[in-house]
């Protein structure tokens, strides 16, 4: 019964990921009959997470998750009714928003994969969880990554119009294995691929 309702889940989420990521692709100038193997690229594999935050005596003293982008092409997120989710405002230092639940609402997160395609056009989100001293949290969010022999970089539309590309091209194994091999350090996961 869990594995129907969580395979059901799944499927309807990446319908909606492929919709978004849809709009987003073409809206850089990509030929919508183009549109679909890019996004097919981009969302490869897809993971669905399952989080518990336990209650904390000292919140102030924990990290739920520190501050982080997700590494791929978008997060569809979805959080029990408690709090503690935070998007930093685009900005050096802040400030923080917290990310109230809503109840029957998704947070779709743009991830690094998406940044990098899109030569910046669209940042990914850099965000945070804080526990409560009270309740424990769970949250659900599904990953759509690229596989890991796919190469990324930003589209050409991108490039030609911005100019220039500001990412290189990189073999997505690579980017994943920065990624998990430094502490997660805000959106410094990108630098990787940053063209300085
Ligand atoms: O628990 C949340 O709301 C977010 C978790 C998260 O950012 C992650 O798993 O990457
Ligand atoms: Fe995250």
């Amino acid at each position: 019964m869990f594995r129907e309702v969580s395979l059901e889940y799944l499927k309807t989420s990446i319908n909606m990921v492929k919709k978004i990521l849809e709009v987003l692709i073409t809206k850089l100038g990509v030929p919508i009959e183009e549109s679909s193997e890019i996004i097919e690229a981009m969302i490869g594999l897809k993971m669905v997470n399952m989080n518990y935050y336990p209650a904390c005596p000292n919140p102030e003293l924990t990290v739920g998750v520190g501050r982080h982008s997700d590494m791929g092409a978008l997060t569809v997120l979805l959080q029990d009714g408690i709090g503690g989710l935070y998007v930093k405002i685009e900005g050096e230092e802040g400030p923080w928003m917290e990310i109230p639940p809503i109840s029957g609402a998704l947070v779709i997160n743009v991830g690094d994969t998406l940044q990098i395609m899109s030569n910046g056009r669209y940042k990914s989100a850099e965000h945070r969880v804080r526990t409560t001293s009270k309740e424990s949290r769970v949250s659900v969010p599904i990953f759509t990554i690229p596989k890991p022999n796919q190469k990324i970089g930003p589209l050409a539309q991108a490039v030609d119009r911005d100019g220039s590309p500001r990412y290189r091209e990189v073999l997505f194994q690579h980017y994943m294995a920065n990624f998990f091999g430094n502490a997660h350090d805000g959106k410094n996961s990108l630098q990787f691929a940053h063209i300085h």
